[in-house]
């Protein structure tokens, strides 16, 4: 819908469409049929279109591309190449975000005026596909070749001045940019209109386009491999620098039907809106986001000042909420103290943030030793050592000197949060929250719901969790969770692999090669050997086992020699400079693979009589994806994970599943899941001792369904598995 009104001889068009403003069928009808009565209309002398609401049109309705009236006439060219042709001047009063197609209809009027805080800019490479209307062959006819390159393969937003300084705004306007855009449309209204139709403009850096584009393609090549839209953008730029207008827009046309249809389009566009669906929680029994009201929370704390407290600390602080830290000495509370400041100068050093925000910011932040000082707080984050007695201790203290309404929450990574809450007399307000190292960076936040954790702490913890700048997921208590349960197979058989013929660099480069940026034995050298290898203790402890007994652990996936080998042999991993790699030296980056290590390795296969073979890249693949995956939809037949799109936000998030593929499930879709449901059947009869090769009763009842069922409809099927 776009309203049309007149204000003397302006005609004013408001895109409608709340609340982005998204440029759906209706949005596209409205705006060409009111540049036409605009037009014929005498008393009209100019125009300008503005967006209703919090912001500008933000681009194409990225609902309707699977429907498929994104084409419907008027299809977004077409308004665009309207509004260009009009016969009086046309301004575009740009607040909020003007993306992707809200840009190209801003670049297809003759001037644009901006608000001091609006952003514009092509997000297209974001969702698998590249700015269609026009875009790639408007844009750099405006500001040049070069920058046009660096927005439209980056998909980043631009600020009002750098949009200014680049040509893209014509003016920066105070106020409200409806009335500076009637203002400014009055003063340019008899100005000609030749030279202000972009499509007619030449490219000012044409000279250099070959140079530009090539070096651009490089680039694009070796920072985002296996990405098609960006490889997509620069060839559409290049055309733009060459060909006239009407031409290359058919040939840019070419290139987006191409990506429209990839499956990384539909992949990324799935990612899109899973990611905004994370927050709209729904428990069991009814309860969810839309009939719950969280309670307000205006102060925090955070148990533990080590790197994860701290990072915990540096959101809270980044939300302008004041939060106290509590450690259990001084030297522990210096040293919280000094790694938050030491980030927060860094950010200043960078220039991500002045010294007066930082001050002001830090100014937030209690440090104490008292547990006393938390008697006022409404919400506490207990980030200490991932040890169950250690938690229920300090969940104790907190009962007792925390008001009534407090909710006491835990970052613990795989620990029951019910056996944690049992140490309190409040298990309905408390809750885990698993943040994601480092914290103040990574945007996932893994919320565990414990038996008896009320709605009103879900609302109030998902709430605190968006102002905090994260993406909250809802999920079951179970161990591990959702993201480290799914991680438990994955690592296992990393590890299985090492003992039957494979070496660290063969596994981590298949994974690596599929686009998981960093292979399962590289993390486990980040994470440290000696930190996995207490976890294995402490749970097979939990389950009466010995972990160095293959007999004891193996059925449980617990069995890790190799792993063990190296931690008795001090080799920890990144921190020691020696762990399944060598490094240059301790804390270095870059793993070199390791003689020593294969020789341990084949040492440990000859004392267990085991003979080592070749093994497939194809079997490290399935092998290692396939047991994730499997692990996935039995968290979902459990309900510990709510709907497929949750997991696959954790994994995309959290740890670094490549995002053109969607995330587990949506990959799991794409493999075709009668054809996955075999290859595990047959991993299943191949590992009959390893338990987490049993195929999930979900994959199995969804796989042997006549049609294929969309992911949307999988929650149906878990809720009927789940009883079986
Ligand atoms: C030819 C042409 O060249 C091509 C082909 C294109 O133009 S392709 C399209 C290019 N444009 C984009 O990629 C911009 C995508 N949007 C954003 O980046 C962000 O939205 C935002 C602008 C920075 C605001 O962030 P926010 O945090 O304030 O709100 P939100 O939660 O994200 O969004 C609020 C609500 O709006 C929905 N929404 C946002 N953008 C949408 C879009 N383009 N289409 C449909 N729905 C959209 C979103 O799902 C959510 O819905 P719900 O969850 O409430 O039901």
């Amino acid at each position: 819908m776009a309203d049309y009104r007149k204000q003397g001889d302006v005609a004013v068009l408001h895109a409608n469409n709340p609340p982005v403003n998204a440029l759906s069928y209706h949005v596209r009808q409205g705006l060409y049929d009111g540049i036409e009565a605009a037009e014929k209309d005498p008393s009209v002398k100019c125009i300008v279109i503005c967006g209703k609401g919090k912001t500008f049109p933000v681009g194409a309705d990225i609902r309707e591309f699977a429907s498929g009236s994104a084409k419907k006439f008027p299809n977004l060219i077409e308004v665009c190449d309207k509004i260009e042709a009009c016969t009086k001047p046309v301004v575009a009063a740009i607040h909020g975000f003007a993306l992707g197609g809200g840009l190209e209809i801003s670049l297809g009027c003759h001037y644009r005026i901006g608000g001091t805080s609006c952003k514009v800019g092509f997000p297209e490479v974001n969702i698998g596909v590249l700015p269609g209307a026009g875009g790639t062959q408007r844009l750099p006819r405006v500001i040049g070749l070069k920058p046009s390159l660096d927005i439209i393969t980056s998909g980043c937003h631009v600020g009002a001045k750098e949009a200014l300084k680049l040509g893209i705004l014509d003016k920066i306007v105070q106020g409200d940019v409806v009335t500076e855009g009637i203002k400014f449309a009055k003063s340019v209204q008899n100005q000609p209109l030749h030279g202000r139709r972009v499509s007619t403009m030449a490219v000012p850096d044409v000279s250099q386009a070959n140079a530009l584009c090539n070096s651009a393609m490089a680039e694009v090549k070796r920072k985002s491999s296996g990405l098609l839209a960006p490889v997509a953008c620069v060839k559409s730029l290049r055309v733009a620098a060459q060909t006239p207008y009407k031409d290359g827009i058919k040939i840019e046309s070419a290139l987006m039907l191409q990506l429209m249809t990839s499956g990384q389009a539909k992949a990324l566009q799935y990612a899109f809106f899973a990611e905004r669906l994370a927050s709209k929680w729904q428990v069991p029994g009814g309860a969810s986001h839309a009939t719950v009201t969280p309670r307000p929370v205006k102060s925090c704390a955070v148990v533990g000042g080590g790197y994860m407290g701290s990072g915990i600390v540096m959101c809270i602080l980044n939300a302008g909420l004041p939060c106290i830290l509590v450690e259990a000495n001084q030297k522990f509370l210096d040293r919280g103290i000094k790694m938050i400041q030491g980030l927060y100068a860094g950010s200043v050093k960078l220039g991500k943030m002045s010294e007066q925000d930082a001050k002001k910011t830090l100014s937030l932040l209690k440090p104490t030793l008292r547990y006393e000082d938390l008697k006022d707080v409404d919400v506490v984050i207990e980030a200490v050592f991932e040890d169950m007695k250690l938690k229920q201790e300090v969940f104790g203290k907190l009962d007792k000197v925390c008001k009534k309404d407090a909710l006491l929450c835990s970052n613990t990574s795989t620990l029951n949060i019910d056996k944690i809450a049992s140490a309190t007399r409040r298990p309905d307000r408390v809750m885990g929250m698993h943040f994601f190292a480092p914290a103040y960076y990574m945007k996932l936040l893994e919320n565990i719901r414990g038996a008896e954790t009320s709605p009103q702490t879900v609302a109030t913890v998902t709430q605190l969790s968006v102002k905090i700048g994260k993406v909250p997921v809802l999920v079951g208590n179970c161990h591990g969770f959702v993201g480290n349960r799914m991680m438990a197979p994955y690592t296992t058989e990393a590890q299985r692999l090492l003992e039957e013929g494979a070496y660290p660099h063969q596994v981590d480069q298949v994974i690596e090669e599929f686009g998981i940026p960093i292979g399962p034995l590289k993390v486990g050298d980040l994470t440290g050997l000696d930190v996995s290898w207490k976890i294995t203790r402490e749970v097979s402890r939990m389950l009466g086992l010995d972990h160095t007994k293959r007999e004891d652990v193996e059925p449980f996936g617990l069995y890790f020699p190799v792993r063990n080998a190296l931690y008795e042999k001090g080799r920890l991993g990144r921190k020691t400079g020696a762990g399944f790699y060598k490094y240059e030296k301790a804390g270095s980056k870059v793993a070199i693979p390791d003689p020593l290590v294969m020789d341990i390795i084949d040492h440990h296969c000859r004392e267990e009589g085991i003979d080592r073979r070749r093994i497939p890249p194809q079997e490290i693949y399935e092998r290692c994806l396939y047991s994730l995956i499997n692990e996935g939809f039995k968290t979902l037949e459990e309900g510990i994970a709510a709907r497929p799109e949750d997991v696959d936000i954790i994994w995309l998030l959290g740890y670094g599943w490549p995002r053109y593929t969607g995330g587990p499930m949506h990959f799991a879709s794409q493999i075709g899941l009668r054809r996955l449901y075999g290859r595990i059947e047959y991993y299943h009869n191949k590992y009959p001792d390893r338990d987490h090769w049993t195929p999930s009763r979900l994959l199995k009842t969804l796989s042997q369904q006549e049609h294929p069922v969309p992911l949307a409809q999988w929650g149906q099927f878990a809720s009927t598995t789940s009883r079986l």
